[in-house]
């Protein structure tokens, strides 16, 4: 009999030629976000490109303060686009780093994946120079600041006014502004360039093994290995999309609940700061973007004989050092051994570039501007990097013990969490971003407390449903059929509801602070959407494959 459920999809993939795509095949075990990071961060990119196209209809760069304003006041649910393409640009900042730290520890920058690593280190540069201009873009107190450091930083260059003459112009806002403007767009299209070498790349030899199957480098599946995996098209194309979905809801979940809260640290509010030319501007300290942070601390560091280094030496120690060290890792680590125990130096180094990252914003965030001498810095950086030596010396002698007993080859299948978990995740999600938004609405002490304990309840929650989805599930006691069914009826509760909230969604007025609440609608309706398509992948191909 002819399965006429399938017609569309057959009829798609034969005039798409979807089954000869050149993409790699994906074996069961690797449906966990964890394989999938450089995804998310490509989903974050994806979205702020397209909102970022949105804002340029209405962006002016003869009054962009003004302009700005405008836009979030005047344009409908224009404070939901331009808040939203701010956090699309956190997002793909902080996964690029969760993504390249990832890597990193799984010794992702071995051969034959050298090339692949080196572009992503450019991808990550270009990414915070895109999000520097674009953060200077508004013309608030913060991004005019932060082109005034931007410049002192170029000047201190050789030929330093032509490069600054370049970037910045003759100093008119009009002239700056539209050079921002332009080097904004130059560099997310040199993003997208490198983006399609770097996907590419990564695509020649697929994702990664897990090191129980290839403890070692080169880290790739056979030929023969690989044709017995799943193909691209549909159930990889499912499995991104839910991901994709999932990424774009909560960049427009979080800005947007965020703008109304009252009080929030200034590097967090999806806000402009005030005009340079406000009397309130006096006020507000000169933070960089919080991305930056590590950086501006750095540049308050003095010489052992008190002086301060010069512009230059900031930018040789919190940038240029660090990015030289990641371009030539895969040339300076030529072990073969991928656990981050095998290779124990390379892991410490990697565990002090996240403690420094983080302790230098933080520091920069608790004491921006103050001049710090040497005495302090050795108080601040020795004793985590002794600590960090101890810790993965230590860790390691117990890891060469247990070496043997380790390497099994029996690999845990990725089933995922039961479709009940799921379920009470996205029911306790959505109770937590009402309340929320009640709380904000009407703000009372017990609203508020209610808002905070599901917030927390579901956090928590979070993190079971991570730890089992990544666990290891006992399938031969599982009643798989039942785990379908479930799933498919989820699957069309979830649809119900999304169907009710878009209508909902119309309901909120267009301009005006309540306009976020409909960034907060759409952001929990592609959240939904996003689980039901994983509750889909689960349901056909996940528990299906192990019938
Ligand atoms: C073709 C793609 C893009 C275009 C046309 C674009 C355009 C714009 C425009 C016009 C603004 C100024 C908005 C205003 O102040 O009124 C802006 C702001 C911004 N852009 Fe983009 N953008 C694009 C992609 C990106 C990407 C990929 C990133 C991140 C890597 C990014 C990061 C930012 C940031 C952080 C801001 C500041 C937003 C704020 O502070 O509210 N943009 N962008
Ligand atoms: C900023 C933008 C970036 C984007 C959009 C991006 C995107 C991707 C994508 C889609 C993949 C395919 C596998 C996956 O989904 O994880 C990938 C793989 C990879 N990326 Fe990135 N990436 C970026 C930055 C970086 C950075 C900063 C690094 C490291 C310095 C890096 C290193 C790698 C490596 C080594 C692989 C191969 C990993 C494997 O085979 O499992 N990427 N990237």
């Amino acid at each position: 009999m002819v399965d006429t459920s399938n017609r569309f999809s057959n009829w798609l993939r034969d005039r798409l030629g979807l089954d000869e795509l050149p993409f790699f095949r994906t074996p069961d075990y690797m449906y966990k976000a964890n394989y999938w990071l450089g995804a998310l961060v490509a989903s974050a990119f994806v979205y702020a490109v397209v909102s970022g196209l949105i804002l340029l209809l209405y962006y002016n760069p003869a009054d962009p303060y003004d302009q700005t304003q405008y836009i979030i006041n005047s344009v409908p649910y224009g404070s939901v686009v331009l808040f939203s393409h701010l956090y699309a640009a956190y997002a793909m900042i902080l996964l690029a780093y969760v993504h390249m730290f990832r890597n990193y520890f799984v010794g992702a920058y071995k051969a034959p994946r050298e090339l692949v690593w080196l572009a992503g280190v450019l991808l990550l540069v270009l990414t915070m120079g895109a999000s520097f201009v674009g953060y200077s873009l508004v013309g608030d107190v913060l991004g005019v600041d932060a082109v005034g450091v931007g410049e002192g930083i170029l000047g201190s260059f050789p030929g330093g006014s032509v490069l600054n003459a370049l970037f910045f112009g003759n100093g008119t806002t009009q002239d700056t502004f539209t050079r921002l403007l332009a080097w904004h767009i130059i560099l997310v299209a040199l993003i997208g360039l490198l983006f399609g070498l770097h996907f590419f790349m990564a695509e020649r030899y697929g994702i990664m093994p897990t090191r129980r199957v290839k403890p070692t480098a080169p880290a790739v599946y056979t030929k023969e290995e690989e044709s017995k995996f799943n193909p691209w098209w549909p159930r990889n194309f499912v499995y991104m999309m839910s991901l994709m979905l999932m990424t774009w809801g909560l960049i427009l979940i979080v800005p947007n609940v965020l703008a109304n809260v009252n009080g929030l640290p200034l590097l967090l509010n999806p806000h402009p700061a005030p005009s340079p030319s406000s009397p309130q501007a006096a006020s507000v300290p000169a933070y960089p973007p919080w991305f930056f942070l590590f950086f501006y601390k750095i540049a308050d560091f003095l010489m052992p004989n008190g002086a301060p280094y010069p512009p230059f030496g900031a930018l040789l120690v919190a940038v240029l050092i660090p990015m030289v060290y990641l371009l030539l890792l895969p040339f300076l680590d030529r072990g073969k051994e991928l656990h981050p125990f095998g290779r124990k130096f390379w892991t410490w180094v990697g565990v002090m570039l996240i403690t420094y990252l983080v302790e230098m914003s933080v520091w920069g965030y608790l004491a921006p501007g103050v001049p710090e001498p040497f005495t302090d810095q050795v108080k601040v950086l020795l004793p985590p990097a002794v600590i960090a030596a101890i810790g993965v010396y230590a860790m390691g002698r117990t890891w060469s013990r247990r070496k043997v007993s380790l390497e099994s080859p029996v690999l845990p299948k990725g089933t995922g969490p039961s479709p009940v978990t799921a379920f009470g995740l996205v029911v306790l999600g959505m109770l937590a971003v009402g309340t929320v938004g009640l709380a904000i609405n009407d703000p009372t002490v017990p609203g508020g407390a209610a808002a905070v304990a599901l917030v927390l309840a579901f956090a928590a929650f979070a993190r079971g449903f991570w730890r089992r989805s990544s666990g290891n599930t006992n399938q031969e006691t599982v009643n798989r059929k039942a785990r379908i069914t479930l799933a498919e009826t989820v699957m069309a509760v979830l649809f119900v509801v999304a169907v009710v909230l878009a209508f909902n969604m119309w309901t909120v007025p267009s301009t005006g602070p309540q306009s976020s609440l409909f960034g907060v609608d759409l952001g929990a309706l592609l959240l939904m959407l996003g689980e039901a398509l994983s509750l889909y992948h689960y349901a056909n191909y996940a528990v299906k494959a192990s019938i």
